[in-house]
């Protein structure tokens, strides 16, 4: 027997790389049309291996008829094919990696020089958008990415890769093993794609292999060229996140080019910036909307296609040497979803790594993948080509009964649902064997036993190899691999310019607030009627005095209250946009910081001059220039003391129910202790109201309109108002202190 088995091994080994092919080709065929004929042939999932260690010791034990004379022959066949198979899937795997890669002509030098796209494509190329119908696709009317300049090649392995979380309950702290054992690799002009059931863990792989997820720390090793993850890597890697995340307010184009304006190097002139935000509009066939606004929930924009192209856009801008993509095709048609994936073909064409998850590709998209990675609640079911995928589960006794796309058939598998699809008959014996209720469901092997199954089969066959495979080391001069290992980070831009584009991004982002009527109808309905209810109020006794001196409290509440809850929101709404581009170290915290807060100053401060002008006249406030000008630079003070306090509870909560809840009680706590309502503060508590804004500016008010009275109005001591403008200037600068530090702390979410 040993004999037969070591010359059928050697007539393998000794038959050429394509005949095995063509055989083992054939064989899937077969095995998928007629999967009952493989069986009588003695080559079908009976003879496909005992891939099963505790199967295979029940099996013998329960099926002793089957280790008669017949055995011997069976598990010759089966060995030898086998190992026919073994030798395919190892062949195909490591010859194919690189095909691409080096047909894309990848420069070994690092350098930028822009996207080019002949002026005639342009041109000629029909726009691409999501009304053209599948024809223009077939046609090949699809506009290639067509890049001149070299990317930094990046070889990504990853071996045994486990994540392990602690979910923390009421009573009890357990284990959850996200990920188990996961190895493979993607090269330089190939497209990985990472399925599974909805759970399996994609997600979760693909942020670790982005080098987004590093909390908890992941075991077994991730390397790029061979080194591990090091900051240089963020501007070499570009991440399109599961959700499209992109100012609703901003065209494609005005997108675009602040991205490119923050992301490309410093080295390259805003022009050349510019420039390659245009090339990227027209290789991704977005001309035709470039000026149409991106939209969101309440702004009709761009469609779900073209906003997925923008995301990408916005990362390939960079010419980034690996993409990840996170479910690019979901919520998009069948046409769509194939012009995204036929994207990504031609970006990994151009020498980049392409690695993504998909959920349920049709099998033309299916077939478009170079490899492909099927995880099953965290564990591995299978690594290797696409294409060879098929081959490998037919191998191991798994094929469709009826005609059935691939991608479906494997996530059926990868589900335990064994509905039209056939296992091999060792999995039915042995639990027929055992007769466990928990191994069956209707009359089937259940899906934790398939699992089981899928996952041995895996390990015991390929997963040795495929670990024997990372360990040569990449085919890229040491340089190469060096450059991944370094630490410095390269900003696209100065402080001084990141803070300008930031500071007009947000302008242009929230250009529809500052005309917003509501806030401007608000503001002045709520003037007029201040006007008409203290109509020419006179100060000619205290109790008019007294009166009046309401009018300035609650001028000194409103003006406190208003910029505190408009600026609770700033960052928690715009909390995934910092979360993605501090991922990728667009720009520093601190210009990011200053452009955002001083970006909407301009309306916030308009708004109190136009109130102030109504109430002012209206109410017959003390009527002199200085007085004026005085009591409006206290109002404004006042409001941007209020926004720092806003700013800083919603940096420090960054979630809106809870930092309102918060605000609410400290602007009335503040109010309460204003001054106005309560005289005699139990001495315990008085000091309240130094951290108050409403008192100082409530004091600075009096101050200004009735100094020249009395030096104790309405119980208060009027006196320079020196402590009161230190104090507001002290929260002016305090609160936004404060809202940064927060912000610095706050821990990235992987993914977003
Ligand atoms: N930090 C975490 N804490 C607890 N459970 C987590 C955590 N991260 C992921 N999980 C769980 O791990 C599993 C895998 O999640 P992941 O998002 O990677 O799956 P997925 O395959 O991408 O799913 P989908 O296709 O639905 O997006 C899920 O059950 C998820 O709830």
């Amino acid at each position: 027997m040993e004999k037969a088995q070591s010359s059928s091994s050697l007539t393998s080994l000794m038959r050429t790389k394509s005949d095995q092919l063509v055989e083992t080709m054939a064989a899937a065929m077969a095995a998928m049309k007629s999967p009952m004929s493989s069986d009588q042939a003695g080559g079908g999932p009976e003879s496909s291996g005992t891939l099963s260690r505790k199967s295979s010791k029940r099996l013998a034990a329960a099926s002793p008829g089957r280790s008669n004379g017949s055995t011997g022959k069976n598990t010759h066949i089966r060995k030898s094919r086998s190992a026919q198979l073994k030798f395919d899937i190892d062949e195909v795997n490591s010859g194919a990696a690189l095909s691409r890669a080096s047909s894309a002509s990848l420069g070994f030098s690092f350098s930028f020089t822009g996207f080019t796209v002949p002026a005639d494509d342009v041109a000629d190329l029909r726009s691409f958008s999501d009304d053209e119908t599948p024809e223009d696709l077939e046609a090949g009317m699809r506009k290639k990415i067509s890049q001149t300049e070299p990317t930094l090649p990046i070889y990504l392995k990853f071996t045994e890769v486990t994540y392990k979380v602690i979910l923390k309950g009421v009573r009890t702290t357990a284990e959850k093993c996200i990920l188990n054992g996961i190895t493979g690799s993607v090269n330089p002009g190939e497209v990985l794609a990472l399925m599974g059931p909805s759970g399996s863990g994609k997600t979760t792989l693909l942020t670790l292999l982005g080098g987004r997820l590093r909390e908890p720390t992941p075991g077994g090793s991730i390397t790029y060229n061979d080194q591990p993850y090091s900051k240089f890597l963020k501007s070499r890697i570009g991440f399109v996140t599961q959700d499209d995340v992109l100012f609703p307010h901003l065209t494609v184009k005005e997108t675009l080019t602040y991205a490119a304006l923050l992301r490309l190097p410093k080295t390259l002139t805003k022009q050349d910036k510019e420039k390659r935000a245009t090339d990227v509009i027209y290789e991704l066939g977005l001309e035709r909307c470039q000026d149409t606004m991106i939209g969101g929930s309440f702004v009709r924009g761009v469609s779900g296609g073209e906003r997925k192209r923008v995301c990408i856009g916005n990362e390939i801008i960079i010419n980034p040497s690996v993409l990840f993509l996170d479910e690019p095709t979901s919520g998009l048609d069948s046409t769509t979803a194939l012009r995204i994936v036929d994207m990504l073909h031609d970006i990994a064409e151009a020498g980049k790594t392409v690695i993504t998850t998909i959920h349920q590709p049709s099998s033309r998209l299916f077939h478009k993948f170079d490899k492909l990675i099927l995880l099953g609640k965290g564990s591995l079911l299978y690594f290797g080509k696409a294409s060879e995928a098929m081959v490998y589960f037919s191998s191991i006794g798994c094929s469709p009964l009826i005609a059935m796309n691939p991608a479906e058939f494997l996530l059926d598998l990868a589900n335990g649902n064994i509905n039209d699809v056939s296992v091999p008959s060792e999995l039915h014996d042995n639990v027929q064997v055992e007769n466990s209720e928990s191994e069956m469901r209707n009359g089937k092997p259940s899906p934790a036993v398939v699992h089981e199954y899928l996952v041995e089969a895996y390990e015991t066959r390929v997963a040795e190899s495929e670990k024997k495979k990372l360990m040569i080391p990449i085919p890229i001069d040491e340089n190469m691999k060096s450059k991944v290992n370094s630490t410095k980070r390269e900003w696209g831009a100065s402080w001084g310019e990141q803070f300008s584009i930031l500071f007009w991004r947000g302008l242009k982002e929230r250009r529809h607030d500052y005309f917003s009527w509501l806030r401007i109808t608000q503001v002045t309905t709520t003037a007029v009627v201040l006007g008409l209810l203290w109509w020419q109020s006179e100060v000619n006794s205290p109790e008019e005095l007294q009166n009046q001196a309401g009018l300035l409290f609650f001028i000194a509440v409103f003006w406190g209250f208003f910029p505190v809850f408009t600026a609770i929101f700033t960052f928690p709404q715009e909390r995934a946009m910092l979360n993605k581009e501090r991922a990728a170290d667009m720009y520093r915290l601190s210009a990011y910081f200053v452009a955002r807060t001083t970006s909407d100053l301009p309306l916030d401060l308009l708004l109190p001059v136009l109130f102030l002008l109504v109430v002012y006249f209206m109410a017959g406030l003390r009527q002199s220039a200085g007085s004026f000008f005085l009591t409006m630079l206290t109002v404004l003070l006042s409001i941007v003391a209020a926004q720092g306090l806003g700013l800083a509870i919603g940096a420090t909560m960054m979630d809106l129910k809870r930092a309102t809840t918060l605000a609410s009680v400290t602007v009335m706590t503040f109010m309460l202790a204003g001054g106005y309502f309560v005289k005699e503060v139990p001495v315990f508590i008085s000091w309240l109201r130094y951290l108050s804004f409403n008192y100082h500016t409530y004091k600075l008010l009096l101050k200004v309109q009735y100094e020249h009275i009395s030096p104790i109005i309405n119980g208060k001591k009027v006196d320079n108002g020196y402590k009161e403008v230190g104090a507001l200037a002290a929260m002016v600068v305090g609160y936004r202190l404060l809202a940064y530090l927060s912000l610095r702390k706050m821990k990235l979410q992987p993914g977003t």
